[in-house]
């Protein structure tokens, strides 16, 4: 189980200011969940994201890992970011084989593991190309295969999509329910699309902005509706779907106003 526990982060600004952050921020990962924070942007996700990832410090509260404090970057959590963060002169299966040699492992296994997960994103056939020659979904198809790599217990995704267009998007999250599916690794997922949040999550957390706090949480079933059925379209015409959807339009809007109205 990954738990975060009261997290609090405040931020000292170079002009010496102080910024509340992340504001008490308690939430669990369990085995085979896909966790997804929703909120607008400056709501703390991405503070969230990186000190689960071991990125930065809490200022208050404690994250744990099965049980192990985490204070910094591991192996045991792959990260994914809205930019790929691919190495532009090595090719892409080198490109996913990058933490496996940092990880001692020896060239054939990190080959074979490297082409097994390429096949898994459906990249089998770009093994030898360069970044440059891909899109921009088959470049992030490529930083999920990195991250998987190292078989990690949890993979963060901090608005992964968020740079593609509509159609690609679609289809990215449609491949990340299958590897999700295949590989039993728990996600946790950062969006600002209460769309892309109802679709993915078996959990679903609404954060407010600053301070960044919890508002609501959901538990959900159309990802699982969605792995059996592979049907999306029925999944997000449904009116289950489509009143959670308005539900959560108003717990943003709402908490929104009530900051500005604070300010
Ligand atoms: N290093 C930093 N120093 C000072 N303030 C920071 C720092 N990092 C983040 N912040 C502030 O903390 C708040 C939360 O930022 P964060 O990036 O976590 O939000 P977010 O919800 O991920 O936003 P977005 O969706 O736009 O990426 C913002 O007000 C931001 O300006």
């Amino acid at each position: 189980m990954l738990k975060v526990d009261h997290a609090s982060v405040y931020f000292q600004t170079r002009d010496g200011r102080t910024v509340h952050a992340l504001d008490r921020v308690s939430l669990a990962i369990p085995e085979n969940s896909f966790v997804v924070a929703l909120g607008a942007s400056g709501c703390g996700k991405s503070t969230l994201l990186n000190a689960i990832a071991g990125f930065l410090p809490l200022s208050d509260g404690a994250i744990t890992l099965d049980g192990r404090p985490v204070t910094s970057p591991g192996a045991d959590r792959g990260v994914v970011f809205q930019k790929d963060t691919l190495l532009p002169w090595k090719t892409v299966i080198d490109n996913v084989a990058l933490g496996l040699k940092f990880a001692g492992v020896p060239k054939v296994a990190r080959r074979e593991r490297a082409e097994r997960l390429l096949h898994l994103v459906g990249l089998k056939d770009f093994a030898a190309a360069f970044p440059y020659e891909l899109s921009g979904g088959m470049r992030q198809r490529v930083g999920i295969a990195r991250a998987l790599a190292t078989e990690p217990d949890v993979l963060l995704m901090d608005e992964p999509f968020g740079a593609l267009d509509s159609l690609t998007r679609e289809q990215m999250q449609e491949l990340l329910v299958s590897i999700w599916k295949e590989t039993h690794t728990r996600i946790f997922f950062i969006t600002h699309s209460i769309e892309e949040a109802l679709f993915l999550g078996t959990q679903v957390v609404v954060m407010s902005p600053r301070p960044g706090r919890i508002v609501a949480r959901f538990d959900l079933d159309f990802v699982r509706r969605f792995a059996e059925t592979g049907d999306a379209r029925a999944v997000k015409t449904s009116p289950e779907f489509a009143s959670l959807r308005e539900e959560i339009r108003d717990i943003l809007h709402g908490s929104e106003e009530l900051r500005s109205a604070a300010e």
